[in-house]
């Protein structure tokens, strides 16, 4: 008989990560689900979903029920959990606990949501867990000690900066803005510079190819097609990466205003612990070339890139599974997770 599986789940706005305990991650799709228009039914959740975005005939639609870090379509999200669960959980007679990470600037409505979302797809308890502080013990750091540490987590919806000291989140900011809007940067730039108009997924291969934030040791570049906003027929552009640099550079700004902004809030003893311990960059979009060099010449401070940073926030909350137990106890308290149900 199978026994109940822990479960811990990063619910990301660009992919949802599943750790299984004992096993490690075990599924990693995209976020996002495909459905017949006229019948409401899921077809397809994940990578198989991914690739319909944008190519869809008239009565089927693929939708990314997060963005920007929320849940913007709850009963589509709830259908996608229910689908991972289920591809994770195989025929366990019994429910298993979840831990979902949430982002730590959420709403109560916004926690309330996750929760319900993650009952209905199967959990019998859901426990929250604030990205910041997964990411943090998922690069490795140890955050028990009265010892600070920053963390700069760019996902594809958010960019979650925090401080973190002794298990808890001493200061943090929450801003919308990470790889998504860096790809829609890319979008406005072509359509502007170029005249072309190009995909999401095209602005994605762009950034993860040529993009950097800092500049490069040899600039380098790309051909990209498009549609000419002007004749409305394919065209290809070269695009270079100093471009790039140029395209991404509000974004950018906005997230080095948010790294100072929590940087001047910060403890003038814990800033100085951040200054011994460096700064640790996680999430996917922390891989834009060059993002790590930028925050150190920006700030002064040493940051390097953890190591496999788009999984750090699910291992993370995969080893807090551990003190679960403990958690129910009553005895643990890591940061502000929760337990709503
Ligand atoms: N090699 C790469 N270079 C640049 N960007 C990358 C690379 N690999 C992934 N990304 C970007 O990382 C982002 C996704 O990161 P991640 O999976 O950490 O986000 P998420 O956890 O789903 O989102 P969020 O934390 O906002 O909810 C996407 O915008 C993606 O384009």
């Amino acid at each position: 008989m199978a026994m109940t599986k822990d479960i811990g789940i990063d619910l990301g706005t660009a992919s949802v990560l599943v750790y299984v305990k004992g096993k490690g991650i075990v599924l990693n799709e995209p976020s996002v689900v495909a459905l017949d228009k006229n019948t409401g039914k899921l077809l397809e959740a994940g990578a198989q979903a991914q690739a319909m975005l944008g190519r869809t005939p008239g009565n089927i639609v693929a939708i990314r029920p997060l963005r920007e870090g929320v849940i913007s379509d709850y009963d589509m999200t709830e259908r996608m959990l229910r689908e991972f669960i289920r591809k994770v959980s195989g025929f366990s007679l019994f429910k298993p606990r979840v831990i979902i990470c949430v982002p730590s600037g959420i709403t109560e409505v916004e926690e309330r949501a996750v929760i319900d979302a993650g009952i209905q797809a199967g959990a019998r308890k859901v426990f929250l867990i604030e990205e910041p502080v997964a990411a943090a013990i998922g690069a490795g750091i140890d955050i028990t000690q009265p010892d600070g540490h920053m963390v700069v987590d760019i996902g594809g919806g958010t960019a979650d900066i925090a401080v973190i000291s002794l298990s808890g989140v001493v200061e943090s900011a929450s801003i919308k803005i990470a790889g998504d809007q860096l790809n829609e940067a890319v979008v406005k730039y072509m359509r502007r510079k170029h005249n072309l108009l190009v995909g999401e997924r095209t602005a994605e291969d762009m950034k993860k190819r040529i993009g950097c934030v800092f500049p490069k040791e040899e600039d380098e570049s790309m051909d990209v097609k498009g549609r000419c906003l002007l004749t409305g027929l394919p065209r290809v552009v070269s695009v270079s990466s100093s471009e790039m640099m140029t395209a991404f550079e509000e974004p950018v700004d906005r997230i080095m205003e948010t790294i100072h902004s929590v940087l001047e809030r910060t403890p003038p003893e814990l800033v100085a612990d951040i200054s011994t311990n460096g700064i640790v960059m996680t999430g996917g979009g922390s891989l834009v070339s060059g993002f790590d060099k930028l925050i150190t010449s920006r700030t002064g401070i040493h940051t390097m890139i953890a190591e496999d940073a788009q999984s750090c926030v699910a291992l993370g909350t995969g080893k807090s599974l551990d003190s679960l137990n403990h958690m129910q106890d009553g005895t643990m308290n890591l940061s502000r997770r929760r337990q709503m149900n």
